[in-house]
């Protein structure tokens, strides 16, 4: 069995005469995190949605877990499986929250369509999970909008890993929150990744948030990648223009974050 859990190929996206993504690929073996980074308008997005069968390529091939990921009509049985294989989480967990659904049910929903336990067992293992995010039993029981941003996102990344995947997909997850929050949201990460064994794809255009997280990068910009290597590498000692320009922005030792809207 192949190494990666992700392998795309040539992909290429195009949007009627506009080319959101050109000649993109890169591999991720397991338990790794890749991160793809680039200014707005780049292709980061369009390069996630089609990894999670949002969007179909234009050209190119995409394998998860080995296996060839076709376009067309899937059997829901087909997509469980898929959604046991990647995940992703947005930069906005709000608009992808229920905000009717409690806390607890939106972990257990998650559960309840991948594996067959009993109320009792779902609504425990349900309380894991958040406790695993470092939301406590009382969150269960509230509503999204009764939540911080930083609170939401852990509620989207408790039900990602719910189903628990082979891959995560991050998309600027991080991005809408405050320097401090996203702190904690990475070391989060990171502990997820260390216990379970999980690979990352972690879209941002911020390379500071990129540093803490991934191990290689690749960096993209209209459509296509410009640059790819190791993390530390890349920051240390850009080789491209375009890196290093990116790189111009992340902050330094005495630099003062200024406060970001919260979601
Ligand atoms: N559904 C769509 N229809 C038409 N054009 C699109 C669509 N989605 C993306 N694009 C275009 O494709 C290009 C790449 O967009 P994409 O969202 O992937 O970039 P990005 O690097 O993720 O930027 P951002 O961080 O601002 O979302 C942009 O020029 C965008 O306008």
């Amino acid at each position: 069995m192949s190494d990666f859990v992700i392998e795309a190929a040539g992909l290429r996206k195009e949007f009627g005469q506009a080319v959101a993504v050109d000649n993109v690929s890169f591999t991720l073996s397991r338990g790794q995190s890749l991160a793809v980074v680039g200014e707005s308008g780049s292709g980061k997005t369009t390069v996630a949605r089609m990894l999670v069968g949002l969007e179909a390529p234009s050209g190119g091939s995409i394998s998860v877990c080995g296996r060839p990921r076709r376009g067309g009509r899937v059997s829901s049985a087909e997509r469980r499986r898929r959604a046991r294989e990647i995940q992703i989480v947005f930069q906005d967990p709000y608009s992808s929250l229920d905000k009717l659904q409690r806390i607890g049910d939106v972990v257990e929903t998650s559960l309840a369509l991948h594996f067959p336990l009993t109320p009792a067992e779902r609504r425990r293992r349900a309380l894991e999970l958040l406790e695993a995010v470092g939301l406590a039993e009382r969150h269960a029981a509230m509503l999204p909008r009764q939540l911080s941003g930083g609170q939401r996102q852990r509620v989207a990344i408790a039900r990602a890993i719910a189903v628990e995947p082979e891959v995560l997909v991050l998309d600027e997850a991080v991005a809408a929150l405050d320097v401090s929050i996203q702190a904690q949201i990475l070391n989060l990460l990171a502990d997820i990744r260390e216990r379970s064994g999980i690979s990352y794809v972690f879209i941002s255009h911020d390379l500071a948030v990129v540093h803490q997280i991934s191990d290689f990068a690749v960096v993209m910009s209209g459509g296509r990648i410009v640059e790819r290597g190791d993390t530390r590498d890349l920051l240390r000692d850009p080789q491209e223009e375009y890196t290093q320009a990116l790189r111009a922005a992340v902050p330094r030792p005495g630099w003062k974050p200024t406060r970001r809207q919260p979601a």
